[in-house]
């Protein structure tokens, strides 16, 4: 069964705290997963040098298939994690270079997975900002959020996502 559901991870490390939770994620609620260090994208550049790399190519490929798209990072220095930033940042591609592919944004919904070695209790500062700021920019419709604490392996069973 084809889901229009998909979650993209963004971690510095490929078997670490996010990629297990989000393979439970995908499991229990059956959602496609786009890791991003499976592909080759450098940050944005205002001469758009790198507009051959995996980013366009990556991101044409998540508008045409999916609806809601779920970002997952670690929480890494307060904010998301490098990948995940230099990703976002190529966004901005769709706005200058390839205008119709930024387009197509406009009504897709967006969600944010986090996760570190707090409770979202102890989070004291917004981290979802740049999050629900970006969807507001681009036209997407913000679901809101769900915060793993990396230290308790029971949270990922029987998951519930309120933003689903
Ligand atoms: C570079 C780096 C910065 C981090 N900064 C924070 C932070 O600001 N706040 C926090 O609670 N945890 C922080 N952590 C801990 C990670 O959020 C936590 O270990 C997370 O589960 C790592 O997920 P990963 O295995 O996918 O990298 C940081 C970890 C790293 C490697």
């Amino acid at each position: 069964m084809m889901s229009n559901k998909v979650i993209i991870v963004g971690s510095s490390r490929k078997n670490g705290n996010t990629t297990r939770i989000i393979e439970a994620v995908a499991s229990q609620f059956e959602i496609d997963v786009v890791n991003l260090s499976d592909h080759n994208f450098s940050y944005y550049d205002y001469e758009s040098t790198n507009r051959n790399d995996d980013f366009l190519p990556l991101i044409k490929g998540i508008i045409e298939k999916y609806d809601t798209l779920i970002f997952a990072t670690p929480i890494y220095w307060y904010s998301m994690s490098g990948i995940m930033k230099v990703f976002f940042d190529r966004f901005s591609d769709l706005i200058r270079i390839e205008k119709e592919w930024g387009r197509k944004l406009r009504g897709k919904k967006m969600a944010v997975i986090s996760n570190s070695h707090d409770f979202e209790s102890e989070l004291d500062y917004n981290f979802y900002i740049p999050f629900v700021k970006s969807a507001e920019y681009l036209g997407m419709d913000y679901l809101g959020s769900k915060h793993f604490n990396a230290d308790i392996p029971e949270e990922t069973q029987n998951i519930e996502l309120a933003f689903l």
